[in-house]
């Protein structure tokens, strides 16, 4: 996946710019538990005198006290908790969203070589891990770093010479974790990478099912996934075995300065400069800095292992669309259907020619059939009007407006596309013609049926218009597909028609009322198909041969038939 962005935390600050009001609310919260936590140590120093004088009512009511700052610390608990998990799931959402949105403009061509399954664990996965991490910075970092600060300054304040000797150990500490934290986001790109793999794998195969069953290759596929999974699981359990080495190292220095303090009061004490009292307060702040630390770390291990998903989330933002559209693109507005091509070139890649200065004039209504090898380059040709792909040179005009400068939404909804094979998608019946539509109207979906020679078959389906159909229509027919495809183009209403007939045989019956369905949606439009039957090239008004990006020959069936040559050759070939 490219391209490579800068790794950092920094691109997530304009989606969390915009939370800052539950920030703050959840900031008060941070503050009063800070200063809350704060006042338990100082009362717990004043305990020690009616302990030591065994003044049973000032212990009580000082116990009375502490029960209510311990009951407003969890309240100010609550309130950060509360704000800050909002303001980061709705970090996620706006970021989730961000990247579906962007997803959704990028250019057919990019869908070509990306692997869905990579994609849909960017979009899902990646993005929580991010939400977390914003969630653990806000709710966990913060708080925690503010009483790193605030108790070492009343640690200092109470003795200034036994917090020295407890902080001798910070600094191998610090290198230490900031060590594993490198290490750990090395490792969990790589385990990140490996589990995003895998989920390509599981989408590959799960759309391919049929065949894997059909060549009998589900040992070989398992044997494959049971190899990536293997990878995926040596990746995880790198990061799993440095956490637990990191965490008994990390844990064993917290010991270390513990006893080193202990050590150090020890002498203090019997050298008269601390009173007991000083010390059991000094004992509970550090006590009570053994929380914090904890979470630091682990937060920080969770940083360097987020930002690898952060990485791959800013690397798919920072992907261009290859078709875009322009700042000041306008409304094409309702076209008569009139296409033309002008010296238009198309290459995948550079020096590979597909479309070969290609010009055409199509008039509205205007029948063209395209007809050519595989390779030829006949689905490239009429890719090239939606603009799912920009030609290199040339212009593709309609009704005399460049395609180049109007915007793609009022392009595209006055193409109609029926392709080979139909998606269906999740929904009803009724929700896969009025595809896009949120919307619709639904005499006007059963009209379009009816043209589509759909109505039938669908009004036969157990809840009619309303039957669910699966993600990929698995429990409709292929011809019943088809004709829910073509009621789909003649709801659009389209001018202009892109149509690439099935090559998979289907029945008689089902052949004829598809058949039938075409010639009635192509009536008064400007279509081109790319043909595979014989009845449809005899009904075109025009033919065009296509030979390596170029056209060869361009006539009526009859025409073309009568010169003998390379249409003769192919329809010899193709329809005899
Ligand atoms: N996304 C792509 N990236 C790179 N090359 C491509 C891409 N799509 C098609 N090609 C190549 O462009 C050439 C023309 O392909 P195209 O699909 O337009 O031909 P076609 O005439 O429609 O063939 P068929 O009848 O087999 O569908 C082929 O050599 C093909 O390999």
């Amino acid at each position: 996946m490219s391209p490579k962005t800068e790794s950092n935390y920094r691109q997530l600050l304009p989606y969390i710019r915009p939370q800052w009001q539950n920030i703050v609310r959840g900031f008060i919260g941070i503050v009063g538990y800070v200063f809350a936590t704060l006042a338990l140590i100082y009362l717990v120093q004043k305990l020690s005198i009616p302990f030591s004088e065994g003044d049973v009512i000032a212990i009580a009511q000082l116990a009375g006290i502490l029960g209510a700052i311990f009951l407003l610390r969890g309240f100010f608990q609550s309130v950060q908790d509360i704000y800050m998990v909002k303001a980061a799931l709705q970090v996620a959402f706006n970021l989730r969203k961000r990247v579906y949105g962007h997803l959704q403009r990028l250019s057919l061509g990019y869908f070509e070589t990306a692997k869905a399954g990579d994609l849909s664990y960017r979009v899902t996965e990646d993005v929580d891990r991010v939400g977390e991490a914003v969630h653990k910075f806000l709710h966990d970092f913060i708080p925690c770093a503010l009483q790193l600060i605030a108790i070492p300054i009343y640690m200092v304040y109470l003795s200034w010479q036994l917090t020295l000797a407890t902080l001798t150990i910070m600094p191998v500490m610090l290198v230490l974790i900031a060590w594993f934290g490198e290490k750990l986001q090395k490792y969990s790109r790589r385990s990140q990478n490996q589990v995003s793999d895998l989920s390509a794998i599981l989408t590959e195969i799960f759309s391919g099912i049929r065949i894997v069953q059909a060549f009998a290759a589900e040992a070989y596929e398992i044997a494959r996934f049971s190899k990536e999974a293997e990878v995926a699981m040596k990746a995880k359990y790198s990061t799993e075995r440095l956490k637990a080495i990191q965490i008994p190292i990390i844990g064993f220095l917290q010991a270390l300065s513990f006893l080193i303090l202990l050590f150090f009061a020890a002498w203090q004490i019997s050298a008269g400069s601390l009173t007991v009292g000083k010390f059991f307060s000094y004992l509970s702040g550090a006590a009570l800095l053994i929380d914090p630390i904890g979470h630091i770390t682990s937060n920080y291990n969770l940083f360097k292992e987020a930002e690898a998903s952060v990485d791959r989330v800013f690397e798919l933002l920072a992907i261009k669309p290859a078709v875009e559209e322009q700042f000041d693109a306008l409304t094409l507005p309702r076209v008569s259907g009139k296409v033309e091509f002008r010296q238009v070139n198309f290459a995948y890649k550079p020096g590979e020619p597909i479309i070969d200065n290609i010009s055409l004039l199509a008039e509205p209504g205007e029948v063209i059939a395209l007809v050519g090898s595989s390779g030829a380059g006949k689905t490239t040709f009429v890719n090239l009007i939606p603009r799912f792909y920009d030609s290199q040179a040339g212009e593709i005009l309609i009704d005399d407006i460049k395609i180049r400068d109007v915007t793609l939404n009022s392009l595209r909804r006055q193409i109609g596309i029926v392709p080979q094979e139909t998606t269906m998608f999740s929904g009803t019946i009724a929700q896969n013609i009025a595809f896009g539509q949120s919307e619709f109207d639904m005499a006007a979906v059963e009209e379009a049926a009816k043209i589509a020679n759909a109505h039938q078959f669908i009004s036969n389906l157990p809840d009619g218009y309303y039957t669910v159909v699966g993600e990929r229509g698995v429990n409709l027919s292929g011809g019943q597909r088809q004709r829910i495809a073509i009621a789909r183009a003649v709801l659009l209403n389209p001018r202009i028609l892109i149509l690439d007939e099935a090559t998979s045989a289907l029945d008689a019956e089902s052949e004829s009322l598809v058949q039938n369905a075409l010639e009635r949606v192509m009536e008064g439009r400007t279509v081109f198909v790319i043909a595979h039957r014989l009845s449809t090239v005899r009904k075109c008004d025009r033919i065009l041969v296509l030979e390596k990006g170029q056209i060869v020959e361009s006539g009526t069936h009859e025409e073309l038939l009568a010169l003998k040559r390379r249409y003769a050759e192919f329809f010899a070939k193709q329809f005899s």
